[in-house]
């Protein structure tokens, strides 16, 4: 097995081979023991890491993904010569599901290419394991000129409350013992506050110092900004936030500590679904995906209408909101709203403060985006918008390519990133007016308010807060800004998912060939219908999407759509 292919040396001379102690590897086949692979378990670097059932944890073999992780967040620290974090969560899975994701230094998500060596790693048997690492080690650390491996490395790690978690942080540690890397076990932190603090660590006494890495950093940080862009502003009632029993719960009241209460001029925030005592509690019939996907508040919602209510999900990365009217009726206000939201405000704010000229602001995408938000951003707000594939790793780094990029997946995950220049021009510029003074002060605490490191559903909606004091909208304001186009969203489970492949930010399929053909036939058939099909990368199914003018419609186009999948996922 290898893990890269051999580079030719700039030297016209062999590349090192370099060995590792026998202590050490021993130490990796030893402290592996406990963690053998079960038969047959193939494992997979996804779209969010790896997750898996958690129950009868030793027969799922997650342990022995994790302390393989272990091992690949040792070298890449090494290899970046900075800390890297790992986050044990499941996020909203169910609660016996766990999972792992690595942080890299910028609080940012793994880069690609070292996904697939935690891949390889993963499916290592333990008795290959020690060679195994000493292979990514001299794949990855060593050539001509440098051999990273001595360098120390340095890994952060926290979890979220699901029983499993312990568990799997003794993996984690046995691995890091093993390779003699130094840790901090930060015990249970929402998924962004992770990434927070890895990126603070590593940018501790630069100019791009992003705070201080605790726990308590992160509250002070948040709420000192929150302050300024309130900007004596008042929050509309209160806000309820259903925290999906997991870690969002204890760390949201720990926030509200920091913040000035509705009557102070902050805001009142009522926690809700915060049971962490009972595990299995978690995400159930709770949450934002809850709410997102079976488009209703959760059933133990006592919220009255026209209430502002919002759903985390199990780690706290991803937030909607919604409410209901005096027919009861229920309105989801959903990422692309919490986008176009932001973006306003953010649009609106530079043009005051006499800096839109020289920023560049536009809103990142999935296909998953209600045709009516992306019209919207395009025709009304009259701003870019780019479409990428789903997966926050790809918005994130087509965000980073603006000034100013706000970008969320429909269903939560999102936040806004600022570029260099545009923190500079912020910072820099000289307000000729009160106005403008005042608006540069709110720019410059949003830089703050936003968790630019990843999205972060405590972060996100202290800011969608501040926008709606600042408009002094109600929900309703805000969801008469555009009307969503009805849709519908299904799996498809078929043979074999692999030969559907999208192309176009996954708006067409390639192949199987004809599939794209009956599906267009089918859009045209609606008005205002458009559909697509795409492989998940999460689940075992075939997605579609499909939206047109009507409720029925939509559902007939999905249905549809679902017909043609079927035929060509049967062979
Ligand atoms: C339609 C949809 O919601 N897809 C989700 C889902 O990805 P799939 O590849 O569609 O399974 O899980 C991803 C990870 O959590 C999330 O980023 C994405 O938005
Ligand atoms: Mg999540």
């Amino acid at each position: 097995m290898s893990f890269s292919n051999p580079r030719e040396s700039v030297f016209n001379q062999p590349k090192p081979v370099v060995h590792l102690p026998p202590d050490l590897l021993a130490a990796v086949t030893k402290g592996a023991e406990p963690y053998p692979i079960p038969p047959g378990k193939k494992y997979q670097y996804g779209t969010a890491g790896f997750r898996m059932k958690a129950a009868g944890i030793s027969n799922a073999g997650l342990d022995h993904v994790i302390y393989t992780v272990g091992l690949i967040a040792a070298a890449r620290s090494k290899k970046r010569n900075a800390t890297i974090g790992v986050m044990i969560t499941a996020s909203h899975n169910p609660a016996d599901d766990n999972g792992v994701k690595l942080v890299d230094p910028m609080g940012d998500m793994l880069e690609q290419s070292w996904e697939g060596l935690a891949t390889t790693l993963a499916n290592t048997p333990n008795d290959k394991l020690a060679k195994a690492y000493e292979e990514l080690v001299n794949d990855t650390l060593v050539d001509e000129i440098r051999q990273l491996h001595e360098r120390p490395a340095k890994v952060v790690f926290a979890r979220d409350t699901r029983a499993s978690g312990p568990y799997l942080i003794t993996a984690l540690k046995a691995a890091l013992d093993a390779v003699k890397v130094e840790y901090t076990d930060y015990g249970l932190l929402t998924t962004p506050q992770l990434h927070y603090i890895v990126r603070c660590v590593n940018t501790l006494n630069s100019p791009y110092a992003f705070g201080e890495p605790t726990e308590k950093g992160y509250y002070e940080k948040m709420a000192t900004a929150f302050k300024t862009v309130m900007h004596g502003r008042a929050i509309q009632g209160p806000l309820t936030v259903d925290c999906a029993n997991g870690v969002g719960a204890p760390k949201l009241k720990e926030l509200i500590k920091y913040l000035p209460s509705g009557k102070e001029g902050g805001i009142d925030i009522k926690v809700v679904n915060d049971d962490v005592v009972r595990p299995e509690a978690l995400n159930l019939d709770c949450g934002a995906d809850y709410v997102k996907t079976k488009q209703r508040s959760p059933p133990s919602s006592a919220a009255q209408p026209g209430d502002r209510c919002c759903s985390l999900d199990g780690d706290a990365d991803r937030v909607v909101y919604y409410y209901t009217d005096e027919s009861k009726t229920f309105h989801l206000l959903d990422g692309d709203r919490i986008a176009t939201l932001g973006a306003v405000f953010l649009a609106d704010m530079t043009r005051v403060a006499g800096i839109d000229q020289k920023l560049k602001i536009g809103i990142v995408q999935t296909a998953y985006a209600n045709g009516a938000a992306t019209e919207y951003v395009e025709k009304v707000l009259k701003l870019p918008v780019t479409i990428t594939p789903t997966g926050v790793k790809h918005l994130h780094h087509a965000a980073a390519r603006y000034d100013i990029g706000v970008y969320f997946e429909a269903n939560g995950h999102g936040t806004v990133l600022f570029s260099d220049n545009a923190i500079k021009v912020i910072k820099e510029a000289v307000p000729k007016s009160p106005g403008q003074k005042h608006a540069l002060e709110s720019l410059r605490a949003c830089i703050d308010l936003i968790n630019q490191a990843v999205g972060d559903a405590i972060s996100d909606l202290l800011f969608a807060e501040v926008v709606l004091a600042h408009k002094s909208w109600t929900p309703e304001n805000w969801r008469n800004t555009y009307i969503d186009l009805p849709n519908r969203l299904v799996a498809v489970a078929v043979h074999d998912r692999s030969i559907f492949k999208a192309t176009d930010a996954e708006r067409r399929l390639e192949s199987p060939k004809g599939a794209q053909e009956d599906i267009d036939r089918c859009c045209q058939m609606y008005v205002k219908g458009r559909a697509f099909a795409r492989a998940s990368g999460t689940e075992d199914v075939v997605r579609v999407y499909a939206e047109a003018h009507s409720k029925t419609e939509a559902e007939k186009l999905a249905s549809q759509v679902a017909e043609v999948i079927k035929k060509y996922g049967s062979a």
